[in-house]
């Protein structure tokens, strides 16, 4: 065994590749973080939370109750939350605490296996009203929710809709008698469901109804609504509310249900920035754009992005530390066991998850100062980016979501049996990422408003109108010619663009073709989803490589030489993963050759060998502390097999000798007396 500088006994395989590692671990860590104060802040950040061990649980989660797993969750929130007032709120620097903080955000990973009930409070309560008050409201709420005097949040899906906002069922009809609104659930499946925190947590939410005011329906809108007793915390008259039930991850979460039977509550409490009830039941539009109330939804899309990156960087530091330790097999037999690492097919698993994992961090970055630059036009009152905004977040939401789903489940292959522990920590960032993908707007359906807003912009193409800046490349798409193939990063990108702009083109040629063969604008579409699916996501893939390339190229131009050649080739491996991914569509719409693509191939495994000595030195650059991963194969040290054996004595089935069960139901059965 290795010692380590600070006494650490570190397994010697992963030891060995430390020492191996070429380029300096700390300068990869500012990129990733955006630059070395922010890695500064991150690490005090990290260390008051996590050093008290106030994080730590007696006996494992997994070993609880449902019960006794919720009240354990509630009670670290609440520890975590108090921390958050007092001693992180000034050193995150944040004007309101914790709302916008990624490494907030990941710091509270630490004190769940699963997640905060508290989760919704800060991710979609408090920037409602952030983002849907008028200055009057806010000044009332935001003090009191930021002091989680209230903990309210999100209840707008129902047991009926949860992608189609237009069709919720929930009403609020106004009554100028009595200047209220009565909140209904006509049906059962008006009832309110999902909403996190909602089954036993929170006193308050934001519940997203149908408005009727003087005998019409405008919509739907938010409300700020009280559900539960400020001091005893019982449900209110006139509501019904509980937990929905276990689900495959989420399971601190109480995710809960609720339903209105004539509720009633003050007309202050529509949130009334975008649109207003005046006392006599006048409606006013006040926002210039329709669907300003959905913009928490856009907020959180953009938020998900950082956040599956970050689990995605979690999984892969996990897969390829474990990978480091672990032998397996006999290719030669004469030489020892080799580390799974230097299986080409271990690393072509791996090393997509860790430039993904990159490049999506690098992405939702340059989205979160897109969309500062949206809301603060917006502030202005021009509304004129938001289309294309809405286009990007959807499709970025929907593929770094996917796309983090499908490698945290090719990290866990990659871990073989023991990824299936939950005590891996894979399973439970699975189950967590898996649900990303569906929330907030599922894949298909963001995939389908992206695409709406690829074919506008192909006819504006076509009619020589001016593009906006993602798709400004739909200008290429008439040339008459296939794109040329060079096999450069920016040739490749050019490919994925030449990909988007040909699928395009390809749907609304075909939606032409159906629609004068006598199918209707709606069905000519319809029949048309599956290509412009495709399209879009052909669409996110070029924003994603271009943006990923055009960060690494701007974010190493100071760094020592070998990090820029390590980041060089992590970029390229991306190009070359997704251009072998999609070898047909590249044959259709670019010049390239069998040849070419038989080079590619080759070109990428030995790109795979290149990154080989340094993948241990990547996922440390990711900087995950120990108490963040809550894994037995990833820990810094790699003590994998020592933390299995800790963890399976750790079961309460290992407390007794015998189990009960053998003398209820084994033994009888065995001597024939069951
Ligand atoms: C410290 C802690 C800090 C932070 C917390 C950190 C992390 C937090 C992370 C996560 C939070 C935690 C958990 C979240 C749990 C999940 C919560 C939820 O799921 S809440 C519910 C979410 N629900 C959805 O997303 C529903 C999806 N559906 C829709 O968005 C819409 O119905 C639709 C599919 C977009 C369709 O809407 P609609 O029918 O009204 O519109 P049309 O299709 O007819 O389109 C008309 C026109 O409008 C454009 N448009 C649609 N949406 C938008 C928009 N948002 N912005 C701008 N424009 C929009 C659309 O493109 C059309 O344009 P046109 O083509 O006509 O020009
Ligand atoms: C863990 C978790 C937490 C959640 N938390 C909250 C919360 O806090 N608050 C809240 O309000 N909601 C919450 N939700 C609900 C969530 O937002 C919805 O489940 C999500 O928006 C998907 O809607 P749906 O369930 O109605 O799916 P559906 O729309 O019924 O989707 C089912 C299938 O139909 C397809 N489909 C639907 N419409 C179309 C279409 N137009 N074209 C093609 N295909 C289509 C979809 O692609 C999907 O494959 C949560 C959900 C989960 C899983």
């Amino acid at each position: 065994m290795t010692q380590t500088n600070n006494n650490m006994t570190v397994n010697p395989d992963l030891a060995m590749e430390r020492a191996k590692c070429n380029f300096n671990v700390l300068e990869v860590t500012h990129i990733f973080d955006g630059g070395e104060r922010n890695t500064l802040q991150r690490k005090k950040i990290e260390d008051v939370a996590l050093n008290s061990g106030a994080s730590k649980d007696a006996l494992g989660e997994e070993h609880m109750s449902p019960k006794e797993k919720y009240e354990n969750a509630v009670r670290k929130s609440c520890i975590y939350a108090t921390m958050m007032k007092n001693e992180l709120a000034e050193l995150s620097g944040l004007e309101s605490f914790g709302v916008s903080s990624p490494v907030i955000r990941r710091t509270a990973d630490a004190f769940f296996k699963e997640v905060s009930p508290f989760l919704l409070h800060l991710g979609m309560f408090v920037p409602t009203i952030m983002g849907q008050c008028t200055p009057e409201q806010q000044s009332y709420w935001l003090p009191r929710a930021l002091d989680m005097q209230i903990i309210g949040t999100y209840a707008q899906t129902e047991l009926g809709h949860g992608t189609f906002i237009r069709g919720l069922e929930t009403t609020a009809t106004y009554d100028p008698e009595t200047e209220e609104f009565v909140l209904h659930s006509p049906t059962l499946s008006s009832y309110k469901w999902w909403a996190g925190g909602l089954g036993k947590t929170v006193n308050y939410c934001i519940v997203v109804a149908q408005l009727y005011t003087k005998g019409e329906c405008h919509g739907t809108h938010p409300f700020i609504v009280q559900i539960r007793d400020e001091d005893t915390h019982v449900p209110l008259p006139g509501i019904k509310v509980g937990e929905i039930g276990p689900k495959m991850g989420f399971n601190t979460a109480d995710n809960g249900f609720l339903g209105f039977d004539h509720y009633r509550i003050p007309r202050e409490h529509m949130l009334m920035k975008n649109a207003q009830v005046l006392k006599d039941g006048t409606y006013v539009k006040v926002a210039r754009h329709g669907k300003l109330t959905y913009g928490t939804m856009v907020f959180v899309r953009v938020v998900l992005v950082n956040e599956v990156a970050f689990n995605l960087a979690k999984a892969s530091t996990i897969a390829v530390r474990y990978s480091a330790i672990r032998r397996q097999s006999k290719p030669k037999p004469d030489e020892v066991e080799p580390q799974i690492l230097d299986y080409v097919t271990q690393q072509h698993k791996l090393f997509i998850a860790i430039a993904t994992a990159h490049a999506l961090q690098l992405c939702s970055t340059w989205l979160w100062e897109s969309f500062s630059a949206v809301l603060a036009q917006m502030k202005g009152g021009n509304t004129d980016t938001l289309p294309e905004f809405h286009a990007l977040s959807s499709c970025l939401k929907a593929i770094s979501t996917s796309d983090s789903a499908h490698l945290i489940e090719q990290c866990r292959h990659a871990c073989g049996g023991h990824g299936y522990m939950i005590s891996s920590g894979i399973p439970n960032l699975y189950n967590f990422v898996s649900a990303t993908r569906t929330y907030e707007g599922d894949y298909t359906v963001l995939l389908l408003q992206t695409a709406r807003f690829l074919v506008k912009a192909y006819e504006q193409a076509e009619a020589k109108k001016p593009l906006t800046p993602t798709v400004s490349y739909l200008a290429h798409a008439f040339s008459g010619s296939r794109a040329t193939w060079d096999n450069s990063p920016d040739g490749i990108i050019r490919s994925f663009q030449a990909l988007a702009a040909g699928k395009t083109a390809v749907c609304v040629t075909n939606m032409r073709k159906r629609m004068r063969a006598g199918l209707s604008q709606v069905d000519a579409w319809e029949m048309s989803t599956i290509q412009l699916v495709a399209a879009a996501e052909a669409h996110c893939r070029a924003v994603i490589a271009d943006t990923y390339r055009k960060e690494i190229v701007r974010l190493t131009a100071n760094s020592s030489p070998n990090v820029k050649v390590v980041m060089d080739q992590l970029t390229t491996l991306y190009l070359y993963y997704w251009a072998l991914e999609r070898t047909g569509d590249l044959l259709m719409f670019t010049s390239v050759s069998q040849k070419d693509l038989v080079d590619l191939q080759i070109a990428y495994e030995e790109l795979l060998l290149k990154i080989r000595p340094n993948a241990v030195g990547l996922v440390d650059a990711f900087d995950l502390r120990d108490e963040l991963l809550h894994s037995t194969l990833g820990s810094y040290d790699g003590r994998v097999y020592e933390r299995l054996m800790e963890e399976a004595l750790k079961s309460p089935m290992n407390k007794e000798p015998v189990s009960d069960a053998y003398s209820k139901y084994l033994r009888p059965m065995m001597k024939g007396k069951l």
